[in-house]
């Protein structure tokens, strides 16, 4: 396999103004698979343009997929669009130097210094990724995150937050502007605010679709200020919207500089000569190393602690877009590529052992960054002559070649330094690749009908328990059998009810208590036959 450094030169892909290097020399590519799939690739290219001149590339949800021009205003196909996207990073730009110069101030506080953002998915996903990545002591503001419906982890950062929750100004991320797990995180918040004796309104903007339930309630409340969210972005491709500029710009990363990074990935990802084409190449590598089918798994292996989050990010944006049921013909396909990782070396001493010995269902792709610190940091041999970052570099060699020796593909990226363009410039790249990946498997990679089922299962669930809560409450001090519980909430799903009974009386507020049954199969039985009440009226 390793026909050495004539294959090496003949698959390594590099851009000097980019600083960006794509080596698939470790791709087993039987010879001539490129070859064969330059037709395909063909087409995908002409997709894509067709995507970017405007078309309704998302038919299901009659949307354009206009992501593309938030870096590239010009390439919009009407001009509303163009003036929405410019003014919109204006504002963006100069809300975050308000806050900065304290020209917009919290009620009590003298400025704001932090920010907590509360987002989901593609709304908080993109944020959290490149604020962990490009965080210095440089920072204009710290920014945390509520990314779930956990109480437990509201609890959390707000004990982290401390004392300066007067001082920090929340950002209300939801495209829809109804998810649910994000209204409860600005329940939560509002709550937390209002226990200090603050007006969260005075503390709090939005990030959301026009008209939608949370830029009413931002409009109602009369909240600092309000940003927009396009029908055209969706969630995974949203960071270079204002969802992910806002909280960038209040920490004071530089967001012209992304902008700038992902155009210019842009530019030469929109090549119709395959060989010039990073993001082909790697769309084509997976293809490759998965079949077209999925059958492989994308391991992600940043040798870089700032990209650890990446594997999370590039989750969402490869198996939410990829994940498909249906092709575009609306065949069955059951189509993805699962997508997990976290960072090197730190992995080598934990799943490395697998990747190399075990089960042969994934493919690596390495991130490399050859900067290894600030040069001002200057640097420490930890051994004459070599620094902690020849071992990372070391390690991750090394590991390339342990996998490779074993007939596992890899892939690996390298980017000069790690900054804001060049983190732009990785986004841009992904973005494309799952893009051209999906029009060679023939799936549509922007929407995803998949989400809704299990979001409208958990709305019947708490339908249930509000039923559940009634027939118990009907019984004040009766302890009642699942059987008898289900029937009265009028159901015909006791282990969903049961479910909701476990979890009701781990949470005593409720007041649902599990209680002994009586006689011996109560006392034997499973947990099936447990009894439940509502002690005393509330
Ligand atoms: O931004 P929203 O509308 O709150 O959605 C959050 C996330 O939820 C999803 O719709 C999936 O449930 C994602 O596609 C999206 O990024």
């Amino acid at each position: 396999m390793n026909d050495g450094l004539d294959r090496f030169r003949a698959h390594l892909y590099y851009d000097e103004r980019l600083g960006f290097w794509l080596d698939t020399s470790r791709i087993r590519w039987t010879e001539g698979f490129l070859d064969a799939l330059e037709p395909r690739l063909q087409a995908a290219y002409e997709a894509m343009a067709t995507l970017e001149r405007g078309a309704v590339a998302n038919p299901d949800e009659g949307r354009m997929v206009g992501h593309y021009w938030l870096r590239a205003p010009e390439l919009a196909p009407d001009p509303a669009i163009r003036d929405a996207i410019t003014s919109t990073l204006g504002r963006v730009l100069s809300f975050a130097e308000d806050v900065h110069a304290a020209r917009i101030r919290p009620e009590r506080a003298s400025r704001f210094r932090n920010v907590l953002l509360i987002g989901i998915g593609g709304s908080a996903l993109g944020p959290e990724f490149v604020s962990a990545a490009l965080t210095s002591p440089a920072d204009r503001m710290r920014v945390w995150f509520f990314d779930n419906t956990d109480p437990d982890g509201f609890d959390r950062t707000l004990d982290a937050i401390g004392d300066a929750l007067p001082e920090t100004l929340t950002v209300v991320i939801s495209k829809s502007g109804g998810t649910k797990e994000t209204r409860n995180g600005m329940l939560e918040a509002e709550a937390a605010y209002a226990r200090l004796g603050l007006d969260f309104a005075k503390h709090a903007v939005v990030v959301t679709g026009e008209g939608s339930e949370l830029d009413k309630h931002a409009v109602a409340r009369g909240f600092l200020d309000r940003f927009p969210m396009w029908d055209w972005v969706g969630g995974r491709t949203s960071e270079l919207s204002a969802v992910g500029l806002l909280p960038a710009a209040l920490q004071g990363l530089d967001v012209a500089d992304m902008l700038r990074g992902a155009r210019a990935m842009d530019e030469v990802t929109r090549s119709r000569v395959t060989r010039k084409n990073p993001a082909a190449q790697l769309a084509a590598a997976w293809l490759s190393a998965t079949g077209g089918a999925g059958k492989k798994d994308m391991v992600l292996l940043p040798y870089k602690d700032r990209l650890e989050l990446f594997s999370r990010y590039a989750q969402q944006l490869v198996m939410e877009s990829l994940g498909k049921r249906l092709d575009r013909n609306g065949r069955e396909v059951w189509q993805g590529i699962s997508v997990y990782g976290n960072k090197g070396s730190t992995d080598q001493h934990a799943y490395v052992q697998q990747l190399r010995d075990g089960v042969d269902n994934f493919f690596v792709t390495f991130i490399e960054v050859l900067l290894d610190r600030a040069p001002q940091r200057g640097d420490l041999d930890v051994e004459p002559g070599v620094t902690s970052g020849d071992y990372l570099s070391g390690f991750l060699q090394g590991t390339r070649r342990a996998l490779d020796e074993r007939g596992r593909d890899t892939i690996t990226i390298t980017l000069e330094a790690l900054d804001a363009a060049s983190l732009g410039a990785l986004l841009a790249l992904y973005e494309r690749a799952v893009g051209i990946y999906a029009e060679l498997v023939g799936i549509n990679a922007y929407h995803q009908p998949g989400v809704e089922a299990g979001k409208k299962a958990a709305q019947a669930v708490i339908d249930l328990e509000l039923r559940v809560l009634a027939a118990l409450r009907a019984k004040v001090g009766t302890a009642l059998s699942l059987a008898e519980v289900t029937a009265a909430a009028g159901s015909d799903e006791p282990e969903t009810v049961f479910w909701i009974l476990r979890h009701l009386s781990a949470n005593p507020r409720r007041g649902v208590l599990r209680v002994r049954g009586q006689g011996a199969e109560a006392e034997a039985g499973s947990p099936l036959d447990w009894m439940w009440m509502v002690a005393a009226a509330k």
